[in-house]
């Protein structure tokens, strides 16, 4: 069998991008807003600098205003609460993201549900994840989910009903709310967590397998349907296999054997985390575009 096409999601972001910046263009032009989002980092995790960074960077790129707030790692929980008071009320502010995850002292949940629903860029409120599953207008969609579901449309040609899903991972921020896109383009959802009984098993059923566990290389070449598509949302950093003292970053899934397999497959690096930072666009521009009134990007919407 031949091997599996590659999901190119870097070159898939770059294109959102692309179309986000139109977005922005025209939202500045007909009603003079400029879309910004609040970036929230407290304390110096260098995982989190990192993907913090990129996020800067996309949004001076797509031409979009970036506040950065970088908070010390003992900030404490009322401080931050306050933060995000001033940055609801800010008109200039249009979506604010708190980086996780947040040091132990700080209830993430508490700090998360003070954040105004229609500022939600991350969709992580639980009214966005109540709009999200029950199919209402409106949902902000979490970006890992939604930039893989839009990978998939790709793949797939629009065309997943019927299809039988498996999502590997049942967190709050990527596998539920994947699972609730998937039922809503009808596919039949499975979700597997770390209790399910035969897990290569389940995968095996699967005609789209999206792996969101942490696990590094888990899923084996074995698991996989011939022919499935395989969304690997999984991102470790692990030992250099062959350079001492370097670090390498992997997927979920044990991509040399995978690729063997299945009938598409996203890589990691340039997979779905580039999706996820171009979602975030997306999800900005979507919130600017719903507080001006204007039309809501088609894409955004899920
Ligand atoms: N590409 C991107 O943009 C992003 C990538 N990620 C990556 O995606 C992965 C998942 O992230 P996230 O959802 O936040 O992770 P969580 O740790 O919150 O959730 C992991 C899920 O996997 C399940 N699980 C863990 N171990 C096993 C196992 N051995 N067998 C079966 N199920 C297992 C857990 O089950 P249980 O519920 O039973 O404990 C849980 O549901 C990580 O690698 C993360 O780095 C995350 C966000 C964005
Ligand atoms: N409030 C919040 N929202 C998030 O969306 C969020 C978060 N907190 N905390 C951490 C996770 C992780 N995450 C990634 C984003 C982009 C890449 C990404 O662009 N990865 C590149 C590689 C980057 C590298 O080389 O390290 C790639 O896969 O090609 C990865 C992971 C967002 N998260
Ligand atoms: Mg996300």
């Amino acid at each position: 069998m031949a091997e599996a096409r590659i999901i190119d999601g870097k070159a898939f972001a770059a294109g959102l991008r692309a179309r986000v910046a139109e977005g922005v263009a025209a939202l500045k032009a007909s009603h003079g807003v400029t879309p910004g989002l609040a970036v929230v980092l407290v304390g110096e995790d260098p995982a989190s600098q990192v993907y913090v960074r990129s996020k800067e960077k996309a949004l001076a790129d797509l031409g979009m205003n970036s506040f950065d707030h970088h908070m010390p790692a003992d900030l404490g929980e009322a401080e931050l609460l306050a933060l995000i008071d001033r940055l609801n009320a800010d008109p200039a502010v249009h979506g604010i993201l708190v980086q996780l995850p947040l040091p132990k002292h700080i209830d993430t949940q508490k700090i998360l549900a003070r954040i105004v629903p229609e500022k939600d860029a991350d969709g992580f409120h639980v009214v966005n994840a109540g709009l999200l599953a029950t199919g209402s207008p409106g949902a902000i969609v979490p970006c890992t989910p939604l930039g893989s579901l839009l990978l998939l449309r790709d793949t797939l040609g629009n065309d997943l009903k019927g299809k039988r899903a498996l999502v590997l991972g049942r967190s709050n921020i990527v596998g539920k709310p994947m699972a609730q896109l998937l039922l809503q383009q009808d596919c039949t959802v499975t979700v597997a967590h770390s209790r399910t009984q035969d897990l290569p098993g389940e995968c095996r059923r699967a005609d789209i397998l999206v792996a969101a566990v942490g696990r590094p290389e888990m899923v084996r070449g074995d698991w996989i349907k011939p022919g499935a598509v395989v969304i690997d949302v999984g991102i470790n950093r692990v030992p250099h296999p062959t350079e001492p003292g370097k670090t390498k970053l992997v997927g979920d899934v044990a991509y040399d054997e995978a690729v063997k397999v299945a009938g598409a497959i996203t890589p990691v690096p340039g997979g779905v985390g580039p999706m996820t930072i171009a979602c975030l666009m997306l999800n900005t521009l979507a919130a600017a575009c719903r507080a001006a009134g204007a039309p809501v990007p088609a894409e955004a919407l899920a």
